[in-house]
């Protein structure tokens, strides 16, 4: 894992570990080993470090963590590094992270090729470079550089990284030629003042102050999360403790982070973000043996809002789109939108001016379908009404060429009765994008019964170019977000009825670290939409709702939301919602009285008695219940793994990355106690059938001991 090489007076050590050279126990052990070697090797007078193939260690390696540790750690390693007499000289490519800096910090000098990251993106994980990271970064950059590197977790480029005194020289040519280069020019150099161990932190003196600041940042911006908490402690002990001092803080707080909930989650997370694009289809086609077709060009059917932000996605990676709007107006009023949105990006610094010119330059937009009979790509995102969407299929299907695909943006229909339309079942499936969909990372992709392998890879590679993180699912009502997501839905608007108050559940969701509570979200997104769907699908069914309405075929119904919609509080558009705003579109939510009196006189009126509803009852009834709808969505093989639908949670419904997701979640909490509590709140509700519990949780809660979450599907689904 580790080479040992000499050429004349210098001894290379090059890490070779694919894909990324982590800092596993074995390239620990052969860089310690060659560091002993070098040192005893009298024809050695000075020794590089490097990385083979793309880069430099990347950090430690990550599925290490949460088993027993194996000596040496990184710690000793460094410590030899650092102690050598001869001087040590770290050579940096491609991406030098986590443990990977640290190694390059313990040696007596950096060079870095002028293309390579470096970068602590510990926090990420829930952890702090716990291998003297944050005692000695700050002895090269000062403190406020330091805690914006470590507490960020962001990849600095080399020419900022020479600027901050990290690296001291940056090289263009051959890495290894100029390191040995490098290498013979330091040997006899004193080494002492190259011992960052040895370097006091030059404005330590002003430490409080930034400790304060930087605190207070990480508390608003990372709010809830404990890491970048203890990465400023463990900083502020690089600057008040003596070293030794220092080293040993920063190992206690790394160990209270490693064994937390919280970095189980982050680190579960960072390998749920790789696997869940990785698709699969029951029939065996995968990522892995299915091509995808070539994309040149995408139709955008429908110039509202979703559709619009869709376009976006598409023309600024440089993939021509045809907009389709029937009405002239709207859709000149769509082009206008779209510019000053890439404007804005512009302002943002996100896109330069010409990549905005760009991008426009590959927009058009068109009033009559019969334009998109060329394109590869066909994205509908039109109102969400089957009986339209099958009609705009089926001329589809008759205007646009054999080998294109028809995809629609539904975010609940099925796939299936939409290709139904169409003579191409095929090439039909379901882009599901989240609004506002220019921003939002998030694309739930859908495949029907008849999508093909083919179609599945292209959406699932389209996703990728556009910059999203894509998971696949089958259809079925709701698909995966919009299905689990109904459930915290209900259960609010229910607690409503039974005591709560629009701002109690969000208070208590968002102290969890949801992103935004279910009333906040739904005054976002406007209660008139949810009202027109409930209309509609008590006409199809022949019912017609009132406020009285407690029952809608035997399922709990509440005519809260109705009567919201009849008051004109469609939420933020209109100024008013579950909350009240300063006026229509503005964002800041206060409570409002006037709210608190309509579901007031809404219990009286049907004699409900109210209650007070503790917070740990909030969280049961909105995450436990989403949580048994989540098995349900894995026993039906809608979702492949657990980890497909976190990712959605994650990146589709503002659920906090430190928690993992709702499965993982319950992964923590227990599977006993979940099944436990979903059948409490069934025997309490069982006119909501939603919490009749599911037969793969069953299964699994059943086990003595906890099933781990990778082997939730494999071993249980196969056996119901
Ligand atoms: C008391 C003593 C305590 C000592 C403690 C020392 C503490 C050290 C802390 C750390 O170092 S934590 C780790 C810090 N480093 C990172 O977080 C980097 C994570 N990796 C990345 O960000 C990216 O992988 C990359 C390096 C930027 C490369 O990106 P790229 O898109 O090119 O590839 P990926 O698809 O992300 O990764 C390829 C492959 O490699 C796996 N992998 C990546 N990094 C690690 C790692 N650090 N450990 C283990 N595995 C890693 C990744 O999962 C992919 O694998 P797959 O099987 O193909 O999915």
């Amino acid at each position: 894992m580790v080479d040992y090489i000499v050429d004349g007076n210098i001894a290379v050590l090059e890490i070779n570990n694919p894909p990324v050279n982590a800092l596993s126990i074995h390239v620990r052990e052969g860089l310690l080993t060659g560091i002993q070697k070098a040192n005893q090797d009298g024809s050695v007078q000075a020794i590089v470090i490097i990385g083979k193939g793309s880069t430099f260690p990347s950090g430690a390696d990550i599925r290490e963590f949460g088993k027993p540790p194996k000596e040496p750690w990184l710690t000793a390693v460094g410590e030899a590094i650092e102690a050598s007499e001869k001087p040590v000289i770290s050579a940096l490519h491609g991406t030098a992270l986590g443990g990977g800096l640290e190694v390059a910090l313990f040696s007596h000098y950096r060079i870095a090729d002028e293309r390579s990251r470096v970068g602590f993106p510990e926090v990420k994980l829930g952890l702090l470079p716990g291998a003297q990271g944050t005692i000695r970064l700050p002895r090269l950059t000062g403190l406020a550089v330091a805690m914006r590197i470590i507490t960020s977790g962001d990849h600095i480029n080399a020419p900022e990284a020479l600027k901050y005194g990290i690296l001291d020289k940056l090289i263009s040519g051959n890495l290894l030629q100029e390191a040995k280069t490098f290498a013979k020019s330091v040997i006899g150099k004193p080494l002492d003042n190259r011992r960052l161990s040895k370097i006091a932190v030059r404005d330590a003196a002003t430490v409080d102050k930034h400790f304060d600041e930087a605190l207070a940042e990480v508390k608003r911006k990372y709010k809830g999360m404990i890491a970048p908490v203890n990465c400023l402690k463990s900083i502020r002990g690089s600057a008040k403790l003596p070293f030794v001092e220092a080293a040993r803080l920063e190992a206690a707080l790394f160990r209270e982070l490693l064994t937390s909930a919280q970095s189980a989650a982050l680190r579960y997370s960072f390998f749920a973000d790789r696997s869940a694009p990785r698709w699969k289809l029951p029939s065996g086609a995968s990522i892995e043996n299915t091509k995808p077709d070539i994309i040149k060009s995408v139709a955008v059917i429908g110039a509202g809002t979703m559709g619009s932000a869709i376009a976006i996605c598409f023309i600024r990676v440089g993939i021509p789109v045809l907009l389709v709007e029937q009405n002239d107006k709207l859709l000149q009023n769509a082009l206008k939108n779209i510019g000053q949105i890439l404007q804005g990006s512009v302002k943002l610094n996100r896109i330069t001016a010409d990549q905005r010119k760009q991008s426009l330059q590959i927009l058009r937009g068109e009033t009559s379908l019969d334009i998109v009979s060329d394109v590869d790509l066909v994205v509908e995102a039109v109102f969400e009404n089957l009986k339209l969407k099958q009609e705009i299929f089926a001329r589809l299907d008759k205007i646009c060429k054999p080998s294109a695909l028809l995809c629609s943006n539904t975010s609940t229909l099925d796939i299936d009765k939409i290709a139904v339309a169409t003579n191409r079942p095929g090439k039909v499936a379901g882009m599901h994008f989240f609004a506002p969909a220019h921003i939002m990372k998030l694309l739930e992709n859908v495949y029907g019964t008849h999508t093909s392998p083919s179609t599945v890879a292209t959406i699932m590679d389209i996703g990728k170019r556009i910059g999203k993180v894509s998971v696949l699912v089958r259809t079925c009502d709701g698909f995966v977000a919009n299905r689990m997501n109904r459930m915290v839905g209900n259960e609010a608007v229910f607690m409503l009825e039974e005591g709560a108050l629009p701002q109690d559940v969000d208070r208590v969701l968002e102290d969890f670290g949801m992103a935004m509570g279910p009333f906040r979200v739904t005054d976002l997104s406007g209660s008139d939409v949810g009202w027109r769907i409930r209309q509609e699908r008590a006409k199809e069914q022949g019912i017609q709702l009132t406020y009285e309405t407690r029952f809608v075929n035997g399922e709990r119904y509440s005519s809260l939301p109705d009567r919201l919609y009849e008051l004109g509080r469609y939420g933020q558009k209109t100024g008013k919602g579950w909350y009240r705003y300063e006026k229509p579109f503005a964002r800041t939510a206060y409570p409002d009285p006037e709210i608190t009196d309509v579901i007031n006189s809404h219990c009286r009126s049907l004699g409900i008695e109210r209650r007070v509803i503790p917070p740990q009852e909030i969280i049961e009834r909105c995450l436990f219940a989403a949580i048994n709808e989540g098995f349900k969505v894995l026993e039906e093989g809608v979702a492949e793994k657990p980890e497909n639908i976190d990712i959605i949670w994650q990146y589709g419904l503002g659920f906090p990355r430190y928690r993992g997701g709702p499965m993982f979640y319950a992964s923590q909490v227990g599977l006993k106690t979940i099944y436990e509590r979903v059948c409490y709140y069934y025997d309490a509700f069982p006119h909501s059938s939603y919490w009749a519990p599911s037969d793969l949780l069953r299964k699994l809660a059943s086990h003595s001991t906890e099933v781990p979450i990778d082997q939730w599907t494999s071993k249980e689904r196969s056996r119901l």
